[in-house]
């Protein structure tokens, strides 16, 4: 009896958990589905989801309803088992143009219906705890992201593609981290990543406090992106295949190696070994391991594995 039908009985003994299941499930249907008003959900191929920005006609600025809706994708994404690996792109011309400045004015006007400093203060609270969240939701999921950008990539888009596991982007693509220009401090998160994304700090210094553009030319040299693509058809096919090949392999593997990378990345190198020793002591005992093992020692490379 494999670990897999072994487990199958506990659901008996916690009958709550059908409940989970079910909602599980749910969450499973819903995230390919046209749910969203400002994103389009999409399957070009087995276990590869495709997750565009879509308002092009604003350039994908990111209205509040964006913000929300990325965060509610990635999260379903996460306990979706038919989603191995995401690929990020935007609709239209430009790949995102921020923050939607015309929406964000609303937030002006939730608190000037506050007299006290910590009532809009708290108000302010809950929008940046939201938007930061939403960014880091891309972080929390365990399938890989892919971002493909084409054209520009503004303030908050900047934010959103450095949660990101990789990026790539076309030959016309320009980079501007551009918050310092509406007057502010970065707060969703570049100012956070892009120092750990990109090696040089003083390259990550100059770039926000300068809110100047930079080309595919300078993100590719600087770390930003991994590859520089002639156009958007070009790139989206060069993404996919990167996606196939994270799609046949182990997604107990992949999510793994994700959930590490990420807590090493914060962590000292002891803790990051202490962490995969604990986690590799739960997944070195799924059916992955075996399966795998058995392949690569038998030069099999047509190993399927199950669903997660
Ligand atoms: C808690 C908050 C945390 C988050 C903070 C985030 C901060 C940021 O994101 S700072 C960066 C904000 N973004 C910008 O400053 C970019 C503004 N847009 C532009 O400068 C230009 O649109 C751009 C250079 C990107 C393109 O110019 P182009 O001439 O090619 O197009 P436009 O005619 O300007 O735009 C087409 C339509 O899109 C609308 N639009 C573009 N950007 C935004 C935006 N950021 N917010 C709202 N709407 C945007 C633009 O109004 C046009 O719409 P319409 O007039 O209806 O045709």
């Amino acid at each position: 009896m494999s670990l897999r039908n072994l487990s199958r009985p506990i659901s008996f003994l916690y009958p709550n958990l059908s409940k989970v299941y079910n909602s599980f499930r749910i969450l499973k249907m819903s995230s390919a589905s046209n749910q969203y008003e400002t994103l389009s959900v999409s399957v070009p191929k087995e276990f590869i989801y495709h997750v565009e920005l879509n308002r092009p006609d604003k350039l994908n600025a990111m209205n509040n309803t964006m913000w929300l809706e990325i965060g509610k994708c990635f999260h379903a994404l996460d306990y979706d088992e038919n989603c191995r690996v995401i690929v990020l792109s935007g609709a239209g011309r430009l790949f995102c143009a921020g923050i939607d400045l015309m929406d964000a004015a609303n937030q002006g006007i939730e608190m000037g219906e506050q007299n006290d400093v910590v009532r809009r203060a708290k108000v302010l609270r809950k929008y940046i705890t939201q938007y930061q969240n939403s960014i880091t939701s891309l972080e929390i999921c365990k399938k890989p992201v892919l971002a493909a950008v084409h054209s520009g990539c503004i303030g908050g888009a900047v934010d959103l593609i450095t949660a990101a596991d990789i990026r790539y982007c076309t030959q016309d693509a320009w980079f501007q981290v551009k918050e310092v220009d509406i007057g502010m401090a970065a707060d969703v998160g570049t100012l956070q990543r892009l120092p750990k994304v990109i090696g040089s700090d003083s390259l990550v210094r100059e770039l926000c406090y300068t809110a100047r553009k930079f080309p595919a030319e300078e993100a590719l040299s600087s770390g930003l992106v991994s590859k520089v693509f002639k156009d958007k058809e070009s790139m989206l096919q060069g993404v996919l295949s990167v996606a196939e090949l994270i799609a046949i392999k182990s997604p107990v593997a992949v999510q793994g190696t994700k959930a590490n990378l990420v807590y090493s990345r914060d962590h000292t190198v002891q803790e990051g070994l202490d962490h995969i020793s604990q986690w590799n002591q739960m997944a070195l005992q799924s059916d992955d391991f075996a399966e795998a093992t058995v392949a690569a020692a038998t030069k099999n490379k047509d190993v399927v594995f199950a669903k997660l």
